[in-house]
């Protein structure tokens, strides 16, 4: 059993600790000192290890994750001494492969994104690159899907910003519903279903096209394509498309500031 070295506990890495729990992972985890509640609650909550120095953690581990917030990210980096037996798997954003060769002078390096669902184990957990070994690690935590190409992983990046917008586009129309009369929790119950089951029958057809699924539901003179002409009037699918420019746009420039 691989002893894990989560190296910050940031919230992806929370996450993904109470995921690997959750789903069975009984290896020892260690946290490097850190004063976050988050820490105190995986050490007392999740059989998880506070240890006096961050290479303590890193000597006591073979696998560790990255997840501490980018201002620390050298600090970290500095008080560290990685060996040829340690994989080092990053959930930080816009850090390049390269950036941690620079950083932890090695290349045995994963990058990873994934969502709050880590935690329930069912997020999407994309890797860049595929390695047997990690992909076998954080497979309890959902789905996995490895890209090869790092340029690709800074979509996954996107992606990951789209699951967090989502939830404020549940608010706006939960609120819409709850405004007209519905009971909170009868319209969140609402709202999400629509959500999930969009998901679940586009996951159960998965040849058919999204747009030709949408568009055997809003056909002429449907209640659905009323509201339909609203949205394409105001153009929310461009600003959608807007937000992640701009995302992508800033992890690139990351890249190239870093170079
Ligand atoms: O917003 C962030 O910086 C992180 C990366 C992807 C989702 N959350």
């Amino acid at each position: 059993m691989k002893a894990i070295g989560v190296l910050g506990v940031g919230a992806l890495t929370e996450k993904v600790v109470r995921g690997l729990r959750r789903g069975g992972r009984r290896a020892p985890i260690y946290l490097i000192p850190h004063n976050s509640h988050q820490a105190a609650s995986l050490a007392r909550d999740f059989d998880c290890e506070i240890l006096e120095s961050n290479q303590a953690v890193v000597e006591a581990a073979q696998v560790l994750l990255l997840g501490v917030r980018p201002e620390n990210l050298k600090s970290l980096a500095l008080s560290v001494d990685l060996g040829p037996q340690h994989w080092l798997v990053s959930f930080m954003a816009g850090v390049s492969h390269r950036d941690l060769l620079r950083l932890f002078g090695t290349d045995r390096t994963i990058r990873s994104m994934l969502s709050y669902a880590a935690e329930t184990n069912d997020a999407t957990v994309v890797l860049n690159p595929s390695n047997a070994k990690v992909e076998k690690l954080l497979s309890s935590l959902g789905t996995l899907l490895a890209l090869e190409h790092e340029s690709h992983f800074e979509l996954a990046t996107v992606a990951s910003c789209v699951n967090g917008w989502f939830y404020f586009l549940l608010h706006d129309l939960q609120r819409w519903v709850a405004d007209k009369g519905l009971e909170p929790e009868q319209s969140r119950a609402l709202i999400l279903g629509s959500l999930s089951d969009c998901v679940e029958y586009a996951k159960a057809n998965q040849h058919r096209p999204f747009a030709e699924i949408g568009r055997s539901i809003t056909t002429a003179e449907t209640f659905s394509s009323l509201g339909l002409e609203m949205i394409g009037l105001h153009q929310s699918n461009a600003i959608w498309g807007a937000a992640c420019d701009i995302v992508l746009d800033a992890l690139i420039e990351r890249h190239l500031r870093a170079d």
